[in-house]
């Protein structure tokens, strides 16, 4: 890929210099007449002229980049759009996901999308999108995530550009996220789940529960914790009955969903005549107190050292050697609460579903927690605690994960980038004008029957082969000579840019394999790529793995008739900010045998 810094071509400078000219004349001219006419008027009709000529020259110049990002795509395929508002009825599609991942089986690996003037590339290539957000002459679309400033008080480490106030909080808070502090975590994560199946038990192997409510609770629970030291009791509430508790719950659950669904309808916020978006305005409201309190929380208990409240609190801008002022520190917060809990809740609601539809990943789910003393059985009622070295033992449960993951990514829609200041030249053949969007869509990259084998089959088993998130070298989807400058690129492997895994030399240390890894193109990142990829994935995965083997310890899942089989998650699915569930994921959960012996009906030991 090529970044070419903004060049005025011969050609365009005369066009925009000559339209300046001409509106000057034309505007000097009208000014003449009318200082003629009248030598009072001759200061308004100046300021009138130069402001219309202004205008004029912005239109003109704006129009003029508009027609050369359109005629820079003439060739590229993509769908028939309305002349002037594109393709706007896609916004207002429930599963925009999957419209993306079908246009990319469509059009191919690289289309396009056009919303009134913003013209978009769609790269499913893993070559050429892995290439686009490691470049840092490419950044976040800004305009896409300012409304979410709204929700989170200002920009934030998660919606703001990758500038030096974002180097600061990234570099500041990633810290949080060290292997020692990921031990901790997992006791916190059992800890929580262990309430979580709890309210299972006592409720009973026939009542309906929404596994999706619920496992976002878990996860509120698990990063007010482990970030902020805080117990927001959101799985407690449902047995204690604490209304104040279960309102901020409900609250913060309904916040996130109020901002998703913004998302959708654009026009939302100002539809104040209706009872539903008042209320929305309510819950926005009742967010930020709680993160306002949050704020209050970490600064008069003395978080934890090295947790992200504390590494927050002591960050300092570099240039000033002052400390992040409320202001910068409220979306930071919230930024930080917000990004994982419907993220990994909604992961692991998938989970449960995949496997309650595939008997034989639940059996092999089964036998891996045996073969570790995990699983409970009425001979192991007492199974040993999960240690932090399991995780990694766990190999089939973070396979099951993953393919998750890949058919399910929380941010299906992907990464939305812009180089504002530079023209991009994609394989030395596309080449976008500065401001053409370029669009990486996760799930249609992670799905899409050119990128994987049996791309629309739940294989687990895929994940146990190494180096499957990489692009495969013999069936990268467009004609080789899209890849040739992959040969100087910044990317490419030294052992040869298009190395598979079978072609690794024997000899190769391991090492340099792990080094040349990061530099191979993907063809899967749930977590995002590049310098803005997720800061929160090694809380993720351990939420998740924990969360997972502890529930299916414990449970076998299966699907409430309510929910109308497969054909009835699958119309119910929507895309908000995340991929999630319209009506949440209604489950039974049977306990296993052994689990609740010794205990009464009611879940409680019996005598
Ligand atoms: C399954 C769980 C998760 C997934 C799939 C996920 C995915 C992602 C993705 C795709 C991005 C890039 C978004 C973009 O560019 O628009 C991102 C960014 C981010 N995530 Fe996560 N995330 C998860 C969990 C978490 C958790 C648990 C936290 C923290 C508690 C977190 C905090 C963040 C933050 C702060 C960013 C912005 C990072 C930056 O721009 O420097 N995420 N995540």
């Amino acid at each position: 890929m090529q970044v070419l810094q903004l060049q005025w071509h011969f050609k365009e400078f005369f066009f925009l210099t000559a339209v300046g000219l001409i509106t000057f004349l034309a505007s000097a001219l009208v000014l003449w007449s009318n200082v003629r006419a009248s030598q009072m008027a001759a200061v308004p009709t100046a300021l009138s002229s130069g402001y219309m000529t202004l205008l004029i020259y912005i239109a003109v110049s704006f129009g003029y980049q508009v027609y050369r990002r359109s005629r820079a795509l003439k060739d590229v395929p993509g769908p028939e759009c309305d002349s002037v508002l594109g393709l706007l009825h896609l916004l207002g599609k429930r599963d925009m996901h999957r419209v993306c991942t079908e246009h990319a089986e469509k059009y191919g690996p690289i289309f396009k999308w056009r919303l009134f003037t913003f013209h978009a590339v769609i790269i499913t290539d893993p070559v050429l999108a892995t290439q686009v957000l490691r470049n840092k002459a490419v950044d976040k679309l800004r305009f896409m995530y300012s409304f979410l400033d709204v929700f989170l008080g200002g920009t934030s480490l998660l919606t703001g550009p990758t500038d030096e106030h974002w180097k600061l909080v990234r570099k500041a808070v990633a810290p949080a996220f060290s292997q020692g502090n990921m031990r901790d975590a997992l006791d916190q994560v059992v800890e929580r789940t262990l309430v979580l199946v709890n309210f299972l038990k006592v409720q009973g192997a026939t009542a309906t529960h929404n596994m999706d409510n619920l496992l976002l609770r878990e996860s509120m629970d698990v990063i007010g914790r482990f970030g902020f030291q805080k117990e927001m009791n959101a799985l407690q509430s449902l047995s204690t009955g604490n209304e104040e508790e279960a309102f901020n719950v409900t609250a913060l659950l309904r916040s996130t969903h109020e901002v998703e669904t913004r998302v959708q309808e654009i026009y939302r916020w100002w539809k104040l005549w209706k009872q539903d978006v008042r209320e929305g305005w309510e819950i926005l409201g009742r967010y930020r107190t709680i993160v306002w309190s949050l704020l209050a929380h970490i600064k008069s208990v003395k978080p934890k050292p090295g947790s992200f409240a504390d590494l927050l609190l002591r960050a300092k801008n570099p240039k000033t050697g002052q400390k992040l002022p409320d202001v910068q520190m409220f979306p930071e917060i919230a930024a930080l609460f917000f990004a994982g809990i419907d993220t990994t809740g909604h992961t692991g609601t998938f989970f449960l579903y995949m496997v309650s539809q595939h008997p034989e990943v639940e059996e092999k789910l089964m036998a891996e927690l045996d073969s570790l003393q995990l699983r409970i059985t009425p001979q192991r009622r007492h199974p040993r605690k999960m240690t932090y070295a399991d995780l990694n033992r766990l190999t089939y449960l973070q396979a099951v994960i993953k393919e998750v993951l890949r058919m399910y990514p929380p941010v299906g829609i992907g990464q939305i980038r812009v180089a504002e200041k530079h023209d991009i030249v994609l394989g030395g053949k596309l080449h976008l004008p500065a401001g053409t969007i370029m669009w990486v869509p996760h799930h249609a990259i992670q799905n899409v029957s050119f990128n994987w084998d049996d791309h629309d089959k739940f294989l687990p088993e895929r994940w146990l082969v190494p180096g499957t998130e990489y692009a495969v070298t013999e069936k990268l989807p467009l004609p080789r000579e899209w890849y040739t400058d992959m040969e100087t690129e910044a990317v490419s492997a030294a052992a040869g840019p298009l190395m598979s895994m079978e072609s690794i030399p024997a000899n190769m240390d391991v090492t340099d394999l792990a080094a040349e890894d990061s530099k191979r193109p993907k063809r899967y990142f749930p977590f995002a790529e590049g310098p803005r990829s997720c800061v929160g994935q090694s809380l993720a995965k351990v939420s998740l793995v924990a969360t997972m083997a502890t529930l299916m310890q414990h449970f076998h899942f299966s699907l409430a008739d309510e929910m109308g089989g497969p054909e009835g998650v699958r119309a119910s699915e929507q895309y908000t900010l995340v991929i999630g569930l319209a009506n949440g994921m209604s489950m039974h959960a049977v306990p296993r045998p052994g689990v609740m012996d010794g205990l009464s009906n009611n879940g409680h030991a019996s005598c």
